[in-house]
């Protein structure tokens, strides 16, 4: 996938990923996430996602990483915040309103980022990069979060031959090959979601599951 491929997508606002009310899952499943309540929340590939309001009005300190200056321009915007900004080497640093967005290459982010993160809500995240990238997203992810930090996963999966990603489809299996060797996994829930997508129906998908793990980092 080029470099370029998300910012494309946002300077054509081409965003149906964007949910326009709070995840449900997230929602539901926050609580199971002790180590969280009150703490730094990273939010890898962030968007403009809503969620990160509601993890706010949580209590929680929202860190958001998203690539597009777009994105993060837009979420401040749209939800009436003025953003202070500090230039940086490898991230332009955004905040307000107690929610922090660097603008830059998750792949760029290091352990100095994330030193006070507790917890990860990463919805559509592994779903946007292709099956290449996967790993080294895990990997990286492991990598710069200390051992014991929970992570809320949100993936899709669907019959990947039906329809070209992204959102890739991404499995329950090729989740526990991804994060066997660095994490708990618990598979929390299981839903079939395709009655209530229809832009995906529309594209021809015979199945759509998405599925929420709870992983602990080893
Ligand atoms: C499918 S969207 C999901 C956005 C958000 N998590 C949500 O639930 O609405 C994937 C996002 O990842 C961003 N992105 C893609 N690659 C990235 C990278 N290497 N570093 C940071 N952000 C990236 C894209 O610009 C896009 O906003």
């Amino acid at each position: 996938m080029k470099k370029d491929f998300w910012l494309e997508r946002w300077e054509r606002a081409e965003t149906g990923f964007h949910q326009n009310e709070i995840n449900p899952y997230l929602q539901r499943h926050w609580q199971e996430l002790h180590h969280a309540q009150g703490g730094e929340v990273f939010v890898p590939l962030c968007g403009k996602s809503l969620d990160m309001i509601w993890l706010r009005e949580q209590g929680c300190s929202p860190l958001g990483v998203e690539i597009s200056p777009i994105a993060v321009q837009s979420f401040y915007k749209e939800n009436g915040y003025s953003p202070e900004l500090v230039a940086g080497n490898k991230f332009e640093r955004y905040e307000a309103g107690g929610i922090k967005i660097l603008c830059g290459d998750f792949f760029d982010l290091g352990k100095k980022e994330l030193a006070n993160v507790r917890a990860v809500y990463d919805r559509a995240s592994l779903v946007a990069l292709p099956p290449e990238m996967r790993e080294r997203y895990a990997q990286h992810l492991a990598s710069i979060l200390s051992a014991g930090t929970q992570i809320l996963l949100i993936t899709f999966d669907y019959p990947q031959a039906e329809m070209s990603g992204p959102p890739f489809a991404v499995s329950i299996e090729e989740v526990e090959s991804l994060y066997r060797d660095r994490a708990e996994i618990r598979l929390l829930a299981h839903h079939d979601v395709l009655a209530q997508t229809p832009r995906f129906k529309e594209r021809g998908l015979s199945r759509l599951h998405e599925n929420i793990f709870l992983l602990t980092l080893r």
